[in-house]
């Protein structure tokens, strides 16, 4: 049944209430922030940079005008700036630096503001803004550079938005084309054009890789990609671009567009580096974005269009503009070569009108350079954010490619969606959502009540359980603790204490595979029905309306599944990363059973890694080879009563308004010491990471382990971690002694990533008494490991 007018309105509609929530929440962020605190605070937090100078004005691709900030050493005897999180394309204001006010909280009042512009570059001492304005630019002497909300985004996403609903109604000069309309359920995807022969440019691809392939260049409006982790789902995208741009076919142009700029350089990184078999078949990519931003490679940084730019003949003629643009403002900022203090008065605002008037010219000559760059281009690469901008404005495309789509909210990958005829969307539903703030401070308001009505009104049997289970545990647990320690013999079966052993028995098996366990938090509440699990790759018959979306995490990957069955999408099922024992559980649980392992490295192990590095180990060496031979380890911390802390627990609410972050010292301990064996047995501290939920445990463990190993082993939370791997993975679940909610516990989809990040070897230390309120993926997940795992138990030497 196609969407009636009355589902495409409610839709949009929907979508602009959440986008308006999403942007409120950010401003009310910054807001609080900054009129709560003082910039001495704001540096603390990374937000602001104090006691700067200007070291040089000058102009930049797009005619702005960046202003490059220093720490000059009149006011700062160490020109390097302090750790700070001010990013390429983070919007920030420069004012003036008062010492006497440095204690006051900074403006909030935008107006108010001296300059306002895009952050454009960052390196250890220098800061550039890209500023936009045709106002007269009073830069104060001594400055600060304060981050500000960054409304370009959601302005961007506004507009895609609007764009729809114009379309929609014909209101628009963008056409209806059928891939909107599918996306829009207001017809169901045609049927597949069949090719006969596929010859594949990647003969090793894997059958479900071909079939991914093949399927995503017969289906006429839209396909997605399912690609658990370390399925190929990149190699698979790079073979889809080379038959699309091949000249065997018709050449298609691409646009490759990912959530982030990382995931888009890793495409681009693999495309400049395919082989080719002269100069004129090398295939034409540019990357669209700020070069500060992009990965920090030669190559990559060859193909982005400023650089391809400043190449071309024609970067001559905005040379002398440029110039004498440059001079101009040089001479308004008194910070021009031989230019002795400011020009003022009458002077000053004729030098601002040539300034406007080189700068159109500059803009025109330029744009001119542009667009020949990008007509020349088969391919262009950019974030889906960073697609909405001026150079690809008039830009049209055959297909449009999204990385990391279940990672994108809706609205942005509408931005690149407008530029093509057809769409090809690749992720993980499984995986992390997008981060959505206007959610997380629901959630937290919603717990917070949970946890009060929850815990006075019953005791859940859950909880009676666990009490039992600590008091039967301690003893015993003191017992084993004693003879084994970390690195002891306690294996699973001879030194599990009794009361835990029965306790697991009584636990109901794993999830069955196949099926999503119900309890598990249920995507359907927010209106996405939860059949995210291959079924079959059949177009289902009954399609589903389109409905509004709960929340902004449901993404358009969700929605299409959601509306037309798992046909409409292929899913990678061999992964090329972990043992297959770190792989069963996620398997078994969030990929109907159909994840195997390539044989390259269903039995690979730490010890293979240390034989691959030329070590062998004599016979004695029992325990180095029980540690490093095992692929999963669990240290169960039941009835250890490794309480944790909540940071900043005495004021409930931390100072930037989140609330307190936990950590817990006696689980840390343990993370350390199998760090240390680990380390000990020979695995290089640059091939573990040790990850966990929340930056309070993070801090924790960085002061335990940076002082052993510095930044080569790496420590942060799950966030950081998606897409990428190591051979050696340590998590510290922190465990939770109330019965809230809590982010990383309760989403499954964070818990599949934290664990489908190791290859060789991965160790969970957590309790496995811990029920909390909506942990039941957890819950299984912690019982499976009692089960399947080397369980030792946790001592504190
Ligand atoms: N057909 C194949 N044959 C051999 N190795 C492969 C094949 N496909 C993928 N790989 C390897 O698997 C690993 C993961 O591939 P890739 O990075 O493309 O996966 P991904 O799905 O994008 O990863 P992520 O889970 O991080 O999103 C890489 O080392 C890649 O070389």
């Amino acid at each position: 049944m196609a969407s009636s007018d009355s589902q495409l309105l409610a839709f949009i509609d929907r979508q602009k209430v959440l986008l308006a929530r999403e942007r409120d929440a950010e401003i009310e962020r910054s807001f609080l922030l900054l009129s709560n605190c003082g910039p001495k605070v704001l540096e603390q937090k990374g937000l602001a940079l104090l006691g700067l100078g200007i070291h040089e004005v000058r102009i930049g691709l797009g005619g702005k005008t960046l202003v490059e900030l220093e720490r000059p050493s009149a006011y700062q005897s160490n020109p390097i700036f302090p750790p700070h999180n001010l990013r390429t394309g983070d919007l920030a204001r420069i004012e003036a630096n008062d010492a006497a006010k440095s204690k006051k909280p900074v403006s909030t009042d935008i107006k108010e503001s001296t300059v306002q512009g895009v952050v454009y570059k960052v390196s250890d001492t220098r800061i550039v803004l890209a500023v936009d304005s045709e106002d007269d630019l009073s830069l104060p002497e001594r400055c600060r550079l304060v981050k500000l909300a960054n409304s370009v985004t959601y302005d961007r996403m506004d507009r895609a938005i609007e764009q729809l609903e114009r379309t929609i109604k014909g209101e628009k000069d963008t056409e209806l084309t059928p891939s909107i309309r599918v996306l829009m359920g207001m017809m169901p995807p045609s049927p597949k054009t069949e090719l006969e022969d596929v010859t594949f440019f990647d003969e090793t691809l894997n059958p479900s890789q071909k079939e991914a392939v093949k399927f995503c260049l017969e289906s006429p409006e839209v396909a997605c990609i399912h690609g658990p982790p370390g399925t190929g789902k990149t190699h698979t995208l790079i073979e889809i671009i080379r038959q699309l741009t091949s000249t065997t076919t018709i050449p298609k142009r691409v646009l490759v567009c990912g959530a982030s700029n990382l995931s888009v350089d890793n495409i681009l990184e693999r495309l400049l580096a395919l082989p080719v078999s002269n100069k004129s078949s090398r295939m034409k990519v540019t990357r669209i974005g700020h070069p500060a931003r992009v990965m920090a490679n030669q190559s990559i940084l060859e193909a982005t269009l400023d650089l391809k730019a400043a190449r071309t003949d024609q970067a001559a003629l905005v040379k002398d503009v440029k110039s004498e643009l440059e001079m101009t403002l040089g001479l308004l900022s008194g910070k021009g070569k031989g230019v002795k203090g400011r020009v003022k008065g009458a002077e000053r605002k004729k030098l601002w009108e040539e300034v406007k008037a080189l700068r159109k010219e500059y803009r025109k000559r330029e744009g001119g350079i542009v667009t020949s760059v990008l007509n020349e281009s088969q391919v262009v690469v950019a974030t889906c954010h960073s697609s909405g901008g001026r150079q690809l404005r008039n830009q049209e495309f055959d297909v449009v490619i999204i990385d990391e789509a279940t990672q994108a909210v809706e609205a942005v990958c509408w931005i690149p969606i407008f530029k093509a005829k057809k769409l090809i969307l690749a992720g993980d539903p499984m995986q992390l959502p997008p981060t959505v703030l206007s959610l997380d401070k629901r959630r937290k308001k919603e717990n917070k009540g949970a946890s009060i009505s929850k815990s006075q009104v019953k005791k859940t049997d859950s909880s009676k359980a666990k009490e039992s289970l600590a008091k039967n545990a301690i003893p015993a647990q003191s017992d084993s603790r004693k003879k084994g320690g970390i690195a002891g013999n306690g294996s699973k079966n001879d030194a599990k204490p009794k009361a835990l052993v029965k306790s697991n028995e009584s636990h109901p098996s794993p999830p069955d595979s196949g099926s999503e366990d119900e309890s598990v938090s249920n995507d359907s509440d927010d209106g996405v029905r939860s059949d995210t699990v291959v079924e079959s790759n059949k177009p289902r018959s009954k399609i589903y309306p389109l409905r509004p979306s709960r929340t902004l995490e449901i993404t358009l990957f969700d929605r299409l599944e959601s509306m037309y069955g798992p046909g409409i999408k292929r899913m990678l099922n061999v992964q090329y990363r972990m043992h297959n024992q770190i792989c069963t559980f996620p398997s078994r649980t969030l990929y109907s059973n159909k994840l195997t392992s390539h044989p390259s490295v269903a039995e690979h192990l730490l010890l293979d890694l240390l034989q691959t590095q030329g070590v062998t180990l004599t016979s004695d060496e029992e325990t180095r080879k029980e540690i490093l031979g095992t692929p999963v380890t669990f240290f169960d911390t039941a009835g250890c009563e490794y309480l944790e802390r909540l940071d900043g627990e005495s004021s409930s609410r931390s100072s930037d308004g989140d609330e307190g972050s936990r950590c817990n010292e006696n689980e840390a301990t343990i993370v350390k010491q199998w760090v240390e064996d680990l380390v000990e047995a020979g695995v290089g501290p640059g091939c573990i990471a040790v990850i966990t939920p929340y930056q309070a445990q993070v801090t924790l463990l960085t002061s335990l382990l940076r002082p052993l190993y510095g930044t080569t082993l790496e420590i942060g939370t799950v966030d950081g971690m998606q897409g990428r791997e190591k051979d050696a993975v340590v998590i510290s679940l922190v465990r939770s002694n109330d019965k809230r909610e809590v982010g990383f516990l309760k989403e499954k989809r964070r818990l599949n990533v934290a664990m489908t990040r190791a290859k060789r070897h991965l160790c969970v230390v957590g309790d496995s008494s811990t029920v909390m309120h909506g942990g039941i993926y957890l819950k299984k997940w912690l019982q499976w490991l009692d089960e399947n795992a080397d369980v030792r138990y946790a001592s504190l030497e």
